[in-house]
């Protein structure tokens, strides 16, 4: 670790307060009635109810989700006993992980005891407060006995990750760089450095995978663990006890075809690396400093692949790859233990998510570089959302199956989707659009059709089944950016390309061009200047291909002016006769919760009447999301408090959207405060037409409602959804330049569930 790097770390502990961690309420807690009950008198009713029926404390309490991440200090990382107060950041660091990854509660609780029996009994203690223990960083041999004792003891999951979290991640990274090599685990020679905690279980689930234990080789601070040797040797380790004479580790790694480093910075040395079988596998674990630097094992041998349990180079082979998810698949469940087949579903799951494509969240999170399976990524990486969509059912069915699960969980498919609001913020606002859209799928025209973000956001259209996808753009440039990426779709099956620059397509567009000539030609636009446009505006041919009925609906812009893209579509597509014109609102999700507003990109200065249009369109689109709108008309007064005209525009607007739609919750006009907070709109209005918060915001104007929503993204770390035009003729919607994969995917999934609603009259 350099100096800066060092400091760096100490000032991401300091400030601004120090360490990692902190305990937020989840109930309010504003008011004598909430203190009356959270506390007393109120809170002897759920201890009533847990007395009498323990199950129920998963009802009542934060049990349910809540594991405690527990150590003595005795091998932090690879610093060896440094105590368990020094151990604290580690433990706090996992806490952390358990929370951002899995959603999962976690306390760190640090216990400065060395004594195996006089630790375990202040663990066993503990039991009720817990859903799970995860045991981290207690050193071998003592970490087997203590492991043991408290898992006979314990009624909830007993865990200790550095053998198990380990052993799982590295017998994936195995299974697959053996693939890789073209190697067979039956045959491959195993030679370890480490003898402890993290070694030891590796090499037993190696071997219950397969491995010969005749061919495992392990080394620790004295050498090579042989057949009747006396110091520091212990019962563990003898297991793996071999007949041999050599003594140290080079003379052990002739031939090997895998290392596996689990002990001490920098024991593994470049010269001994010549000596190794053809293409070995390195896996230099020890934290934070490996066996070996990457840098130097490939100088060394060039065919090799290497792994380090660090973030800052390829194939990260780190527990934190698994805790976090085989945790949230125990807990969902109910499990009373985390047993073998759990281990080996965990395995499973993240080998064949390295084989399958990286996501654009993966990408981002390594700057904007998606891996493809190879030497460099033979195991997903920690940001990759898949992890726990894939890891955690996969454990949980394995527990279920195995008959360790007391709480089974009777939906899969839906688990799986519950578990997207840990990955995707727009999870829970989605789902019901990705239901309906996969009820009758259709053919959605993507006018980037060679974008990146486009071909990911194809990719999910058609693993959820929600759309057809019809690409604008050249066929070969598609067919190599698919590759690069390491996506699946088939180009010839499952999607449709189509280019207004080939003559295969000459056909389609041949016509599409005279369409757009009429239409464009009365406002003075040549044919020439027409054909020109649909040739290398992708827009306009996805807008024609919709205007055609070629396509059932087009997603359009993304690259370039919004606004230039909207004309292009507003030409061929415009609004439907019985709206006075196009609309365009937009959703952000925070933690808060999801809020619209309307109208955030069209019109500048609306009149009365187009407010009260906007905000009926507007209260349409939210009952799509299977919300029921409740809409603020916003100004910078409350219910009449002020003559100015955009006051007095909003009071005009909510009279005309009262006549038309008696039957929506709509207030106004009021301050934004009072939208939001009911407290504050209880101060002004006797009778407000809505309670709780306002989910529908509408603007006396563009200004507001641009600078309002984009003023909540980034204060709030928004999620933006849209914007989605309303009033169109046909479904089309054009993307904002920020848009990501996942914002596309859920455009795909809102016009087809718009389609098809329209087509059954709703
Ligand atoms: N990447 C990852 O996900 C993980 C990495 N690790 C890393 O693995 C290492 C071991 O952790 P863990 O098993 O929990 O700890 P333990 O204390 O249980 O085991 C350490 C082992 O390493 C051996 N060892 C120590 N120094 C040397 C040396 N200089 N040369 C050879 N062997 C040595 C010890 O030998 P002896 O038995 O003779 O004392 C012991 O067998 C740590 O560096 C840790 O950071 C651990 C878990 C996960
Ligand atoms: C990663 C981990 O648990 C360790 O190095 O101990
Ligand atoms: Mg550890």
């Amino acid at each position: 670790m350099d100096e800066d790097f060092r400091k760096a770390a100490l000032d991401y502990h300091r400030l601004p307060r120090p360490g990692k961690l902190s305990i937020e309420p989840t109930k309010r807690m504003a008011s004598q009635r909430d203190l009356a009950l959270a506390y007393s008198p109120g809170v002897a009713a759920a201890c009533e109810e847990i007395a009498a029926n323990p199950d129920t404390a998963y009802d009542y309490t934060t049990r349910g989700n809540m594991v405690a991440v527990i150590t003595n200090g005795t091998a932090v990382l690879g610093l060896g006993a440094i105590g368990a107060l020094a151990s604290k950041p580690v433990m706090e660091g996992k806490a952390v992980l358990f929370k951002k990854f899995a959603g999962i509660d976690s306390v760190d609780i640090e216990i400065e005891e060395r004594d195996p029996q006089k630790f375990i009994e202040a663990v066993a203690v503990m039991e009720p407060s817990f859903g799970a223990i995860n045991l981290e960083d207690i050193k071998a041999p003592e970490c087997f006995e203590i492991e043991r004792t408290l898992r006979e003891r314990m009624k909830i999951p007993v865990f200790h990750d550095d053998q198990h979290g380990t052993a799982i991640i590295v017998a994936a990274a195995v299974r697959n760089g053996l693939v890789m090599q073209g190697k067979d685990i039956a045959q491959a020679k195993i030679v370890t450095s480490g003898a402890g905690a993290a070694a030891l279980a590796c090499l037993d689930l190696l071997v219950a995978m397969g491995a010969n234990r005749d061919n495992i080789t392990v080394c620790d601070i004295e050498g090579v663990v042989y057949e009747g040797r006396t110091t520091l040797m212990d019962p563990y380790k003898s297991r793996y006890a071999r007949q041999t004479n050599a003594r140290k580790l080079p003379d052990v790694l002739g031939g090997a075809d895998v290392f596996l480093g689990l002990s001490a910075p920098r024991v593994l040395k470049a010269e001994w690396l010549p000596s190794m079988g053809d293409k070995p596998l390195i896996l230099a674990l020890a934290n934070p400093e490996p066996e070996i630097l990457p840098e130097a094992a490939k100088a060394a041998r060039p065919d090799a692949i290497v792994a380090t349990g660090r973030s800052d180079y390829p194939n990260q082979v780190n527990n934190v790859l698994c805790f976090p998810f085989i945790f949230r698949g125990a807990l969902d469940c109910g499990a009373t233990t985390i047993n073998e087949e759990m281990k080996v579903a965990a395995v499973e799951a993240i080998a064949r998510l390295a084989r399958a494509e990286a996501s654009e969240v993966v990408a981002a999170a390594y700057g904007g570089h998606a891996p493809v399976f190879g030497p460099e990524y033979i195991i997903p990486k920690p940001f990759d959302p898949r992890l726990i969509l894939e890891i955690a059912p996969a454990v949980a069915k394995a527990a279920m199956d195995s008959g360790v699960a007391t709480r089974p969980i009777a939906d899969m498919a839906d688990y799986k989707r519950e578990l997207e609001r840990h990955v995707f913020r727009s999870g829970d606002l989605m789902r019901p659009v990705f239901e309906s859209a996969r009820q009758a799928p259709k053919r959605v025209a993507y006018a980037e059709g060679e974008d990146d973000r486009t071909l990911r956001a194809v990719q999910t259209v058609l693993d959820e089944g929600i759309a057809e996808p019809v690409l604008i753009g050249r066929r070969e440039v598609i067919a190599a950016r698919i590759k690069a990426m390491g996506l699946r779709m088939d180009i010839d099956q499952s999607v449709r390309i189509m280019d207004p620059t080939s003559q295969a397509d000459a056909a389609v567009f041949g016509p599409l061009g005279e369409l757009y000539a009429r239409k464009v030609g009365r406002r003075g636009i040549p044919p020439e200047a027409a054909a020109l446009n649909l040739r290398t505006r992708p827009t306009v041919a996805a807008s024609l291909l919709l205007e055609d009925g070629q396509v059932d609906a087009a997603i359009v812009g993304g690259n370039g002016e919004w606004m230039r893209h909207w004309h292009q579509v507003n030409d061929i597509i415009g609004k439907r006769e019985d709206v006075g014109r196009a609309y365009a609102l937009t959703g952000v999700i925070t933690q808060a919760g999801t809020t619209f507003f309307v109208d955030t990109h069209l019109l500048v200065d609306p009149d009365e009447a187009q407010v009260a249009e906007m905000t009926l369109l507007a209260a349409a689109q939210v009952r799509a999301f299977g919300r029921q709108p409740r809409a603020a008309l916003l100004s910078h007064s409350s219910f009449g408090a002020s003559q100015a005209p955009s006051a007095k525009k909003m009071r005009a607007a909510l009279k005309l959207i009262r006549e038309a739609d008696p039957e929506l919750a709509v207030d106004g006009e009021m301050q934004a405060d009072a939208a939001l907070i009911q407290a504050v709109r209880d101060r002004v209005v006797a009778d407000s037409r809505f309670s709780g918060n306002a989910n529908l915001l509408v603007f006396p104007n563009l200004d507001a409602a641009n600078i309002a929503y984009n003023l909540l993204k980034a204060a709030a770390d928004g999620l933006q959804v849209g914007p989605m035009l309303l009033g169109m003729r046909k479904p089309v919607h054009v993307l904002v330049p920020s848009v990501t994969a996942r914002g596309i995917v859920n455009l795909t999934a809102l016009v087809v569930a718009k389609e098809i609603a329209m087509q059954d009259g709703v």
